[in-house]
């Protein structure tokens, strides 16, 4: 090698080395986050975390942390997750209006910004106003909206006592599927992927399972993804591999124009017949792709976390006989409606399921994980002073296995939530936030009929009776 070379070479080396060790000293020591506890490798770069939210594990990798260095973590140079109900309070409270992060971007469809994917406190107040309806028991319980869904519990019982043990997750899927573009479009609108195998749109949801196992990677480096994507659909002789998500984008939109062109013929009650009928501030109907947008999110809410809650309830009972027998008791003691199910009013008195499912989702919590919030100025969370633009979260798995508040965390416990009472239900019910908390409480919330609800769950209003980076956890 030419003298040259070497030089070039070495100054290169050197300026690396040197680039490395200044953001390994500024980390370290004179960084605003050095005194947060957390591992030193998450204080120096953000790309450990990512590497974990790539491979799907982030949730249990911050959960580990906690465990390690206490309720409050640094998990990368900016990020700050929490454990503590106070924290989580402070963070996610109506009152402290911290506004959500531009992780939330990654949800915008159509060019336009969602309920979910609004980012500001007040410009979530005015979109908010045009969905709340449709979220209203009262809307969502009209038996023209629900009878397609308690058709879909027979037709999914069904296909789960045939199905082996592999399929419990294709099978909660499509019917998940099912429920919400019924909810969301009506009953006329509505895909029927349980009993149809070869339809269109079960293609679709099996894509798009796909789909969401890749997502951390789209949205942590989106370059890479395209590259994966293009190499892969090669390969595979698949040529839409990985666009399951573009082909649900379409697919909604021609449903959307399709009802747009009969409005008279859209379910009262339903999402598209809320949009259909909403204003813009201008006293204006709602632009279509604003629409679209909202349809579709609601999709990306519903799909994926209420497939999984199921399958995860169904797994914890199937190692448990005598809580299924339990269940059994219960249910078969509640009188029940012509189409042999109880009415959805009559499951209210139901606490043992009621139990069973908490317990699931305190164990298995759907939720990413990146809940974010970001902190508009300097100041203290749980004793540590935070800087301005600051991301903060609650890592709802930490939470959920405090082991003072829910003693052996990691089992399946229903009975915790029977018999607790007073002091020590008020302490669970904070520690319990599956469907997040305060200002950005999942809409639905107010539909599970769950005795649990923590300090913000019921302000009043309706909204307080959420992948794969996507919605749910893995
Ligand atoms: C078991 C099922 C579900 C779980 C675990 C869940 C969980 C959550 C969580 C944790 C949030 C808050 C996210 C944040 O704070 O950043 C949320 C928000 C939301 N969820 Fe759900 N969700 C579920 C089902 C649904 C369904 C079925 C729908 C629609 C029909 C839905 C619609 C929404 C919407 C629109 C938001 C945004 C609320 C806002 O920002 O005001 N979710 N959900």
């Amino acid at each position: 090698m030419s003298l040259v070379a070497s030089s070039v070479w070495a100054t290169v080396f050197l300026s690396v080395l040197v680039l490395v060790l200044g953001r390994i000293v500024y980390a370290l020591h004179l960084s605003p986050y050095r005194h947060i506890p957390g591992p030193r490798v998450c204080k120096i770069t953000q790309y450990w975390t990512l590497w974990h939210d790539i491979r799907l594990r982030r949730v249990d990798k911050i959960r580990e942390w906690h465990r390690r260095y206490g309720d409050v973590v640094l998990i990368a140079p900016g990020e700050v997750s929490f454990s503590d109900a106070g924290s989580t309070r402070e963070i996610y409270g109506s009152s402290g209006g911290l506004p959500k992060s531009r992780y939330f971007d990654n949800f915008v469809a159509y060019c336009h910004r969602s309920v979910f994917s609004t980012l500001g406190v007040k410009e979530h107040q005015e979109v908010l106003k045009r969905t709340i309806a449709f979220y209203r028991p009262t809307s969502v319980f009209k038996s023209a909206l629900l009878q397609p869904v308690r058709d879909n519990v027979k037709k999914t019982l069904n296909q789960l006592a045939r199905r082996t043990e592999n399929d419990m997750l294709v099978v909660c899927n499509l019917f998940s599927f099912d429920n919400i573009t019924s909810l969301l479009y009506g009953p006329d609108l509505c895909t029927r992927t349980i009993e149809h195998e070869s339809c269109f749109e079960r293609t679709m949801v099996a894509g798009w399972m796909t789909v969401e196992l890749w997502n951390n990677l789209l949205y942590n480096f989106p370059l890479t993804h395209k590259v994966i994507k293009a190499v892969l659909s090669y390969c595979s002789d698949e040529p839409g591999f990985l666009a399951a998500d573009d082909k649900l984008a379409d697919w909604n939109m021609k449903r959307v124009d399709a009802a747009l062109s009969k409005p008279e013929n859209i379910a009262v009650n339903s999402l598209l017949y809320v949009l259909s009928t909403a204003k813009t501030s201008d006293g204006l109907p709602l632009p279509k792709s604003w629409i679209a947008a909202e349809l579709l999110d609601n999709i990306h809410a519903a799909q994926s976390t209420v497939a999984l809650a199921l399958t995860y309830v169904l797994w914890d009972l199937a190692n448990c006989p005598e809580w299924q027998r339990r269940i059994r008791v219960e249910l078969s003691s509640l009188p029940l409606n012509d189409d042999g199910l109880p009415a959805v009013s009559n499951l209210q008195s139901a606490p043992i399921l009621d139990a069973c499912i908490t317990e699931s989702s305190r164990l298995h919590p759907l939720s990413s994980g990146r809940a974010e919030r970001v902190v508009p100025a300097n100041r203290a969370y749980n004793g540590i002073v935070l800087p301005a633009n600051t991301v903060v979260s609650t890592s709802t798995l930490a939470i959920h296995h405090r082991p003072e508040v829910f003693p052996n965390p990691q089992a399946f416990k229903p009975e915790r939530w029977l018999h607790a009472k007073g002091e020590v239900l008020h302490v669970m019910q904070s520690c319990y936030i599956p469907f997040g908390y305060g200002a950005r409480l999942c809409l639905v919330r107010g539909l599970h009929g769950s005795s649990i609800r923590n300090d913000e769950s019921d302000n009043g209003s309706v909204r307080h009776p959420k992948r794969f980076a996507t919605r749910t956890a893995l």
